[in-house]
């Protein structure tokens, strides 16, 4: 057809005899006479027929250059040769049968042109049309063939694109080369192995389905021209979905599995579950291979929390993907652009998870879990908690607290080495928050278990001899708790020092005035609800000191927030060092005590070779400490005067409860938390038989009442007036009794002063105790004792003397050079009083009459601390109200009710010896 057009031109016939109107007659006729036998040829055929008829309407036109130079030419030559140029009618058919022109020739000749062209232009549309019949019918059979598969089509297809292809581009199609691999397997059945290769498929001859438009047909060169996984991917999306030929998701033949892939996504995906979907969105730079529902959630894990650690590395990911694609692993260096996504529905996998987002939660959470334990681990290691190490219902110490063999990080899973396994986790988590406790509470917890252990205590009866095998270490330690404990029975059955005794003997009830302290209703409610109290019931937070017999910590009783200050004392240690009588001292006095200004005993309980005495707890430090705080190291004389006017009471109520105290010294001077001071430690103690005496005045009225043994001397008054409910308390007028001693010229007393004076007097003054103990701090040594002569009660007027002093000047009257002068200085010396600072003769006074080297002249040798009340310095002083009054300063309280006072002091040398002498027991510093 291109030929002929370029010939001529094919109008229609009208236009022709309109253009060829002198076209010769004979040319018409030749014609129309062909025309009808190519009618009648064609009648046979309709095709053939229609043809003709559509040629029959149909003028060869000459192009212009051809009519002029040829067959306008060849017209012209005919006409001039044919005798008529009329333009009649008759000429028109003669005008379409063309004659020859010039030399006589075949009439055939022209006409034979003209036919040869139609013919070839109906030779053409007839083939075309039989091409489209068999391609019809062949299509047909095709379709109904089951044997022609969708692979089919895909490799006919592909193979179309490649011929396309390699035509487009000039290469030619190497059949060995260029060899796709067509995967046809579903992601979850492509095993990992970067061995399985997908399945191969050679092109095969198949008709063009036309399924294929040309977007597919780009995406199949993007891949050819990517790399092969690249290529792979995008055949199978061509291929497997139909009905999104853009490749943008990929779908098994099954429909149930589903890839989608985004083009536009350039950068990693990340993968989320959801419902049995795996989305790979663009973060997750190492995927683990989707196998179905097989994707294991630790690789997805793994896979998210990779992804949210190489988000800078956006190259990885399409590797990986694209290796899971393939399904193999080995394929991972590609990076193709065109796959970013990957959606997984339903297929393979046998059934879907819908669980699997929990369980990934739950793993993250178990992550979190483990973090936080891994923190806990940290904690835990430098500073356990003693609930965490003990079973709270059977006592067992857990195996996490032993130190030796097991590291701190298991304390989490050995409840299930208790027996009763009641761990109590809320002992655990109060332990966990404000445990400060150190390594050293494990070892005594672990002294501790071992005793119930060795006790043969209702917990971990059977796992003695597996303990043994775990903790080497065990088996001796054990042996020594058996030993321990059979000097603890002595011990105990001769100092009454068992739990049950504690039980059966402390209550608030002979301690009124504390009775209201809820620290009594903690101590209760644990001992009813465990049986007995123990040093497993405590955290211990924090060593607040070491003494010569022992070590007091900080506690917090297990399950509240009562603070508590126990000392604790190594009953093995204290028979070797002879200094039991002082523990047992002490334990026996503070069980007496019921003051405001003395401690108060909540417990005493013994465990393996463990005495331990729970006390309350002073925040406030010492008033050693406290002086040293002072701008002059020395407390002001109001404030002196409140300390020692409440030391005076405690010591009071010693003396009358038959305590010499005998170891007074500001470091013994606790300071509460409310200012006001509490005496401690009495293991210096001296008990003694002592007879309160009402005396009687003997002296007539009148007289100096400071010269009397008491205010209250008087024969004429039956009952104490301050018994007196609706007395006007004038007793408890310190000016009314502070005429004793006083420098200053007694007033004239009025009537009612001297019918108090006149009243019988109290005096519960120990007067006839006498040691030959040489106890004390040197530089507060009575000189009767030094002398060794023998002492009595007026050595605490004495100490009491040189305290007042120390508080006033910040430094002791007789201290020397070393221990031996200040002796010295003590029996020989006399009194000197420094120029500064300034302090009042009313003190110095009172000073001097306490530092009397006589006892016997010693104020408050005769009477007791009676007479030291009705002193000058004194004067004013309200002593019944004193414990309401404001003291001098309030401490500081810092976490867990510590103060800087009461940081530890870093006595190495106490710790050391208390790590010596306990063969099991370590105290270690914080
Ligand atoms: N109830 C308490 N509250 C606060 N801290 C206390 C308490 N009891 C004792 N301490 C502190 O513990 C330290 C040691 O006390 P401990 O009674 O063992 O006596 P010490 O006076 O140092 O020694 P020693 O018994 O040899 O005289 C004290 O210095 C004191 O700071």
């Amino acid at each position: 057809m291109g030929s002929l057009a370029g010939a001529c031109e094919i109008v229609e016939e009208k236009d022709v005899v309109r253009l060829a109107k002198h076209s010769s007659r004979y040319c018409e006729t030749a014609l129309r006479s062909s025309k009808d036998m190519e009618r009648h040829a064609l009648k046979q055929g309709s095709m053939e027929y229609d043809i003709d008829q559509l040629f029959q309407s149909i003028t060869i036109k000459p192009s212009p250059g051809r009519v002029m130079g040829s067959s306008f030419h060849h017209l012209e030559t005919s006409a001039s040769a044919g005798p008529s140029r009329s333009t009649s009618p008759s000429n028109k058919s003669a005008m379409k049968k063309p004659f020859p022109i010039g030399p006589p020739r075949s009439p055939r000749v022209g006409l034979s042109d003209s036919i040869s062209l139609k013919q070839a232009l109906r030779d053409l549309c007839i083939s075309k049309a039989s091409e489209m019949a068999a391609q019809k019918r062949l299509s047909k059979s095709a379709a109904a063939s089951p044997r022609v598969s969708e692979a089919d089509k895909i490799q006919s297809l592909y193979r179309q694109v490649l011929n396309e292809s390699a035509g487009r581009s000039g290469l030619p199609v190497d059949k060995g080369k260029s060899l796709v691999e067509i995967s046809l397997t579903p992601v979850d059945d492509i095993p990992s192995s970067s061995q399985s290769l997908p399945q191969r498929f050679d092109v095969i001859e198949t008709e063009a389905s036309n399924s294929i438009s040309e977007p597919s047909q780009a995406e199949i060169f993007l891949g050819v021209n990517g790399n092969r996984s690249g290529l792979k991917a995008m055949v199978e999306t061509s291929s497997l979905h139909k009905s999104n030929i853009s490749g943008s998701s990929f779908s098994s033949a099954s429909g149930d599995f589903e890839i989608e892939i985004d083009e536009s996504a350039a950068s990693p995906p990340h993968v989320v579950i959801e419902d049995g979907i795996v989305e790979i969105d663009k973060h997750v730079n190492s995927l683990p291979l989707c196998s179905g529902s097989k994707v294991d959630a630790e690789e997805l894990d793994k896979s998210i929390v990779s992804s949210a650690r190489v988000k800078s590395e956006p190259n990885a990911l399409n590797s990986e993907l694209i290796g899971r694609l393939d399904n193999t692993s080995s394929s991972g260096t590609d990076n193709r652009k065109s796959v970013s996504k990957v959606t997984r529905s339903n297929i393979p996998r046998p059934k879907p998870r819908p669980k699997r987002k929990l369980l990934v939660k739950k793993k993250l959470r178990i992550a979190v879990a483990s973090a936080s334990k891994l923190i806990d681990k940290d904690d835990t290691s430098t500073e356990p908690s003693a609930s965490e190490l003990l079973c709270q219902k059977c006592n067992c110490a857990l195996k996490s607290s032993s130190t030796d063999n097991h590291p701190p990080t298991n304390t989490t899973y050995n409840t299930e080495k208790c027996s009763n396994g009641s761990f109590s986790k809320n002992g655990s988590i109060e332990a966990n928050q404000g445990s400060l406790a150190s390594s050293h509470l494990i070892r005594i917890v672990k002294s501790n278990k071992e005793a119930n252990k060795g006790s043969s205590d209702s917990c971990g009866k059977g796992d003695t001899d597996e303990q043994k095998r775990e903790n080497p270490t065990f088996s001796e330690k054990f042996e020594f708790s058996l030993s321990s404990k059979d000097s603890l029975g002595d011990y105990s059955s001769s100092t009454s020092m068992s739990e049950e005794s504690n039980l059966s003997r402390f209550s608030c009830g002979n301690k009124p005035h504390m009775s209201m302290d809820v620290r009594w209703e903690a101590i209760k409610h644990v001992k009813l609800q465990y049986g007995s109290l123990g040093l497993r019931h405590f955290n211990l937070l924090k060593k607040l000191g070491c003494g010569d017999i022992g070590t007091v910590y900080l506690a917090e009783l297990v399950g509240t927030n009562c603070l508590f200050a126990i000392k604790v004392m190594d009953i093995e240690f204290l028979a070797r060092r002879k200094k039991t009588p002082r523990a047992q001292a002490e334990r026996v006095i503070l069980k007496m005590l019921d003051h405001p200004f003395l401690p108060t005993l909540y417990a005493q309980f013994t465990s393996d070779n463990l005495s331990c005495l729970v006390m309350e707890y002073c925040p406030g430090g010492d008033l050693h400490v406290l002086r040293q705080k002072q701008l002059s190291r020395c407390f002001s004389e109001p404030a002196a005067r409140f300390y020692v006017a409440e030391v005076l009471l405690a010591l009071e109520y010693l003396h009358m409860l038959g305590v010499i105290y005998r170891d007074l010294k500001p470091e013994n001077i606790l300071v509460r938390e409310d200012g006001h001071i509490m005496l401690t430690d009495f293991d210096l103690s001296l008990r003694c038989a002592v007879n309160p005496t009402l005396l009687r005045s003997t002296s007539p009225p009148g007289k100096d009442p400071a010269r009397m043994s008491g205010p209250y001397n008087t024969s004429n008054c039956i009952q104490p007036l301050c018994i007196e409910p609706s007395c006007r308390v004038p007793c408890f007028t310190p000016r009314l009794l502070s005429s004793t001693g006083g420098s200053r010229k007694p007033k004239r007393p009025d009537l009612l002063t001297q019918q108090l004076r006149s009243l019988p007097q109290l005096v519960a003054e120990p007067t006839e105790a006498r040691s030959n103990s040489f106890v004390g701090t040197h530089e507060y040594l009575a000189p009767e004792i030094i002398k060794g002569e023998g002492h009595g009660a007026a050595v605490d007027w004495w100490t009491f003397g040189v305290l007042l002093y120390e508080l006033l000047y910040g430094k002791t009257p007789f201290k020397g050079y070393d221990n031996e002068e200040t002796l010295s200085n003590v029996v020989f010396k006399n009194l000197k009083f420094p120029d500064s600072p300034l302090v009042s003769s009313q003190a110095k006074d009172l000073i001097r009459r306490l530092l009397m080297k006589d006892p016997e002249s010693r104020l408050g040798s005769e009477k007791g601390a009676a007479e030291i009340k009705r002193h000058h310095f004194f004067e004013g002083l309200n002593w019944a109200l004193i414990r309401c009054a404001v003291p001098p300063e309030l401490p500081d309280i810092y976490e867990n009710g510590a103060t800087e006072a009461t940081s530890p002091q870093g006595n190495n040398d106490g710790y050391l010896e208390c790590k010596a002498m306990g063969d099991h027991l370590e105290f270690e510093l914080f």
